[in-house]
């Protein structure tokens, strides 16, 4: 009998949480390369999540690239991010449930990860992050990227939507950045850009890997 290292009350046990987790997700992503679930992440820990970034005012501007030439990320992507620690009981709950996830995918679809890395991000009034790839094709570094989402609060009609295209540039889907929505999607196949939103905007993105390296 394996028992959970944090604790978990029995309504989180109640929910399907386990199904998304041990085939609806490795289904989606072998079927689509994508999904976007509410179900993986308690609501008390989104609230936490939020509350902890929210708070903080050491997240810095985000880079592109080895090369570190600040006005041109800048105009590619604006962000501030601080990379996840797990050093908080917090930051470690959430990276013990993203590695249980993280073996999961192993198991259901070989895909070898070797670890997770995630950075809090704050996109400010404005703020973007132009069409891109998180993974080059053939590297095999970064192989899943996630992206949870922490503001409480978010109306349709105030942008900040993550938006998916497929290979062919063709739009996908468009995500609002809602407490609790996590979306998954293969690193290599899906462009992806965040359009600029009028309040700031809170997220967790990570990436399952297959090694270590220079993060890009
Ligand atoms: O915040 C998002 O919706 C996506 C962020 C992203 O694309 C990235 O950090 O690479
Ligand atoms: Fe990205």
């Amino acid at each position: 009998m394996q028992y959970h290292e944090t604790p978990v009350t029995p309504v989180e046990l109640l929910q399907p949480v386990d199904v998304v987790l041990t085939e609806a997700l490795p289904d989606a992503l072998a079927q689509c390369g994508w999904m976007i679930t509410e179900q993986v992440f308690s609501p008390r820990l989104i609230q936490e999540l939020y509350e902890e970034v929210s708070d903080r005012n050491d997240l810095t501007p985000a880079s592109i690239g080895r090369a570190d030439d600040q006005q041109r990320n800048s105009r590619v992507r604006r962000d501030k991010t601080r990379w996840l620690s797990g050093q908080s009981p917090l930051q470690a709950e959430y990276l013990a449930r993203m590695d249980q996830i993280r073996q999961q995918l192993n198991r259901s679809l070989y895909l070898g990860l070797q670890e997770f890395e995630a950075h809090y991000a704050r996109y400010d009034a404005g703020d973007f992050y132009r069409t891109h790839v998180d993974a080059l094709k053939g590297q095999r570094n970064r192989v899943v990227t996630s992206v949870t989402y922490l503001n409480p609060v978010w109306q349709s009609d105030w942008g900040g939507e993550l938006v998916l295209y497929d290979e062919s540039g063709a739009q996908l889907r468009r995500v609002l950045p809602t407490m609790g929505t996590t979306v998954f999607f293969m690193s290599e196949e899906f462009p992806h850009e965040v359009l600029p939103a009028v309040t700031s905007r809170y997220s967790i993105a990570g990436w399952f890997r297959v090694s270590s390296g220079v993060a890009i």
